[in-house]
């Protein structure tokens, strides 16, 4: 089986012609030869741009590979634009799986013998399909007996096995591109597929898509800017989720929206502020934030709010990495270069022994040019962008979360000058991210931690006796033993050295007796032996 989807997988790559993606002075002859040795595999579209070609041959290996490409599209920094924009156009839309089917396995994760008997009016027909699940439409029998409309999303029948056979083959495929491509060492192929690894496998899990969607819509319970539905917990499975099912306006339909009177202005800058809010005040984000994703209530136009849906894949910064992120930005709209780059240092994500200036100036001509344009229409992900790909230059390492964070801010740009294009977005940023950065420092600051940590402090007060009066009593018995080491250590010391002197002698008087035994002086070669065997067994000992 794995050999003949292997086998199926290189036929597909030649047969788009693929190979022509390695330049051929990087092909050694034999593989030239062994290339054209397969003559019944030859690029069938030699008239197509190799974009395209590679967007067709990821399409026909189906989902796992479709999803890889997506992935592949926002790694902007591994690949030129026009294949980016290629993979970009990737779309999972796959035939749905058996209504039945699905219904079975409802039933089977749940444990129900009918599915009548916890939902009323079970559509077999999806509501929609996509290459990982597929989404239901039904009414739960609440305990009340009241109904609530819902949807179930069921994972397609499988689909594990498939990925993690693809996975497989993969990880073969990055491991030859490591070895024998000479920029293998640039791209990271075995890296990057074991990200996607990770991505694709936790896409599976519907225990912790239900799980970030809990977190979620907690971090904005009471929110004017997001609503997440409600997820039915007691009915989550790994491969089952029940979830409240809403009604919003895809946020694309923008006809839609503006029909209904809806806001453009105040909800494009909610979009700014609620991605902000993720990341600098929960450190936990939507990081999916395709349009198919979002939605907005149909509830008061005039105050906008948004529904997001499909939490399966969230990122997560460290206070580090948020700190020097938002000050990396007030820098960079600063133009103070030298700032960015210290800051790359002072984090950790170049080399510590980086050439700051050397690194900055890099940065400036990468950056600089960006400033032609009014600050009005300068996009964060972009900027993210160029100074990660010239960090890049200098020995950074892939960080994965800001990866996922460029990525979703690439999304909210693009989404929110689509709703109203005059947006500022430097404007909606620049006071939360200051502030932001205030709150981080000076008294503010030590207050906020004093506050977070007095719990703890109240709670180890009452044994600060007992562990003041167990420090005192060990320090000078830890004292006595530390001294007691050290003595040690001195005698075995001496020891190591009169033995070495010992084995030196012994040498020296070895040497001697052979030479006299060769001027066949056999009395005093029979002494000096015997004195080397004298100091040979003392330095033994
Ligand atoms: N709570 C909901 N209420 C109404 N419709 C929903 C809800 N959740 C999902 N849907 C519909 O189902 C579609 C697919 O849902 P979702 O995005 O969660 O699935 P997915 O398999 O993760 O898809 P993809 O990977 O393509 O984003 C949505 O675009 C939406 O149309």
């Amino acid at each position: 089986m794995r050999i003949s989807r292997f086998y199926h997988i290189q036929k597909t790559l030649l047969q788009f012609g693929l190979d022509e993606l390695i330049p051929p002075q990087w092909q050694p002859w034999y593989a030239r030869l062994f290339r054209r040795s397969l003559f019944w595999l030859r690029n069938r579209h030699p008239l197509q741009p190799v974009g395209v070609r590679l967007r067709l041959a990821l399409q026909s290996l189906g989902p796992v590979w479709v999803k890889f490409g997506q992935m592949l599209s926002t790694r902007r920094d591994l690949f030129p634009p026009h294949l980016a924009d290629e993979l970009a156009k990737l779309q999972d839309k796959v035939p749905p799986f058996d209504g039945a089917q699905a219904q079975q396995l409802i039933e089977q994760a749940l444990e129900l013998e009918d599915i009548a008997q916890l939902f009323s009016g079970f559509e077999q027909t999806p509501l929609a399909s996509a290459s990982i699940a597929q989404v239901h439409s039904a009414r739960l029998i609440q305990p009340d007996g009241n109904l609530a409309d819902v949807v179930i999303k069921v994972i397609r029948p499988d689909i594990r096995q498939q990925i993690l056979a693809d996975l497989a083959l993969m990880e073969t495929l990055a491991d030859a591109a490591a070895r024998f491509l000479p920029d293998g060492k640039r791209l990271r192929p075995r890296e990057v597929v074991s990200e996607y690894r990770k991505t694709i496998l936790d896409e599976l899990d519907l225990q912790r898509e239900a799980a970030n969607a809990i977190q979620l819509r907690r971090n904005f319970d009471n929110s004017d800017s997001l609503y997440i539905p409600f997820v039915y917990s007691d009915y989550s499975r790994p491969n089952v989720m029940v979830m409240e099912r809403i009604y919003g306006i895809p946020v694309s339909d923008i006809a839609a929206l503006q029909a209904q009177g809806t806001d453009m202005e105040l909800l494009a800058k909610r979009g700014v502020e609620v991605f902000f809010t993720q990341v600098f005040r929960d450190s936990f984000f939507h990081a999916d934030m395709h349009p198919g994703n979002i939605f907005v209530s149909r509830d008061n136009p005039q105050n906008p709010k948004y529904i997001g849906i499909d939490c399966g894949i969230v990122g997560t910064l460290n206070a580090e990495d948020k700190r020097y992120l938002a000050e990396n930005f007030v820098a960079f709209f600063n133009r103070d270069y030298k700032k960015v780059a210290q800051l790359h240092v002072d984090s950790g994500w170049v080399p510590a022994h980086t050439k700051v200036e050397e690194f900055e100036s890099a940065i400036r001509t990468v950056c600089e040019p960006i400033f032609q344009k009014p600050l009005a229409e300068i996009s964060f992900g972009h900027v993210l962008l160029n100074l990660f790909n010239t960090a890049r230059r200098f020995d950074m390492q892939v960080q994965p979360q800001l990866v996922l964070l460029q990525k979703t801010l690439l999304y909210i740009e693009g989404l929110g000058r689509q709703l109203y294009p005059q947006l500022d977005l430097w404007k909606t940023a620049k006071p939360f991210l200051e502030n932001w950065v205030k709150q981080q420092v000076g008294l503010p600051a030590i207050w906020r931690q004093v506050k977070e940590n007095l719990p703890f402090w109240a709670e180890k007060l009452p044994q600060m006796p007992n562990l003041l009066h167990q420090y005192l009593e060990q320090g000078p018995k830890q004292q006595r033993q530390l001294l007691q080491q050290l003595q040690h250590l001195a005698v075995q010391q001496r020891k190591t050295r009169q033995q070495i002197i010992a084995a030196t002698f012994a040498a020296a008087l070895l040497i001697s007796a052979s030479m006299l035994l060769c001027f066949d002086n056999l009395v005093s070669s029979a002494v000096l032996f015997a004195a080397s065997v004298i100091c040979g067994s003392r330095a033994w000992r």
